[in-house]
């Protein structure tokens, strides 16, 4: 299947800063699947993503979203289109309740008032919290600030949903949440895009895995290829397995021919067996 971005040897510069933020990524992000970009703080995750949605353009090289380059004409065209969650859900808060904070962006594509509330409002049902259609945003928790982002993407309607660090500061419950709300955007036919520091969420989440460091993209790859095959990766990256892996790597060690589990539903399979089997090596 085409993907729905290809980076292309892409390079750009913070006029500010004389080092290159990204320095020549190549990589392909499939339609219509749940793939993660992850790497250290400072390794150029925000800057992909304000490519992905028009914001920036590459000081070089090539963005291609779905067959079509992306140039200066068509570059604002692609907010039509994708859908950002940002890391800080202040930063996408700007009306007074949170109705019309949902409504300003499908009201910002040209839809009536109408359609706005309309699609507002279904945003807020899908999330279940039209209890706060009429608060104050800036008064609500961190959580449920996130949750009027998402609605206000979701109103949009974007073929594309990006989420940078979705669970940054959730409680548990809140993570549970967003997970659930990341899976009903993929039943309703979107293509998601987590950016990422929570290696259990791409090991029980993602289809497919970017690993970013330094502004170039070390692999492109699926979660488990990268934490089975390429952990060394991982810490090229300066990130860590995920918790079910370093259980068992540290258990299994190199030896064993068995698949790792990668999941918790792996994991719990792997235990139950032993136990029911009452092997004696784990
Ligand atoms: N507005 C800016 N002006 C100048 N340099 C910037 C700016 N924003 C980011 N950078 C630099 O670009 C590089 C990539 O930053 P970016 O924010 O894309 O990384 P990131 O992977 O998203 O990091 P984090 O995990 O900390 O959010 C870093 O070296 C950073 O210092």
């Amino acid at each position: 299947m085409e993907p729905v971005f290809v980076f292309n040897q892409v390079r750009y510069h913070y006029n500010n800063d004389r080092a290159a933020a990204l320095n020549g990524m190549d990589f392909e992000i499939p339609l219509g699947q749940k793939t993660a970009i992850v790497g250290p703080n400072g390794a150029g995750k925000s800057t992909l993503i304000f490519h992905m949605n028009g914001l920036y353009a590459c000081t070089s090289g090539e963005v291609w979203f779905k067959g079509e380059p992306v140039s200066k004409a068509n570059r604002s065209g692609l907010v039509r289109h994708v859908g950002v969650v940002f890391q800080d859900p202040d930063d996408q808060i700007i009306s007074m309740t949170v109705r019309d904070d949902i409504a300003f962006g499908p009201a910002q594509l040209g839809l009536s008032a109408a359609e706005a509330f309309r699609r507002a409002d279904e945003s807020m049902e899908l999330l279940h919290i039209s209890h706060l259609a009429e608060r104050n945003p800036h008064e609500l928790s961190f959580g449920q600030k996130k949750q009027v982002a998402i609605a206000g993407v979701l109103a949009m309607d974007p073929d594309v949903v990006i989420l940078d660090e979705p669970m940054a500061f959730l409680d548990p419950a809140g993570q549970k949440r967003v997970q659930d709300i990341m899976n009903l955007l993929m039943d309703r036919g979107k293509t998601v895009i987590v950016a990422t520091h929570h290696m259990q969420l791409v090991a029980e989440w993602a289809d497919h895995v970017i690993v970013v460091k330094e502004g170039l993209c070390l692999g492109s790859l699926t979660p488990r290829e990268l934490f089975c095959e390429r952990p060394y990766l991982l810490k090229e990256a300066n990130l860590d397995l995920p918790p079910v892996l370093q259980l068992f790597s540290g258990l299994w060690g190199e030896e064993r021919a068995e698949p790792m589990p990668v999941t918790m539903e792996e994991a719990r399979a792997v235990l139950s067996r032993l136990l029911t089997n009452k092997e004696d090596t784990l």
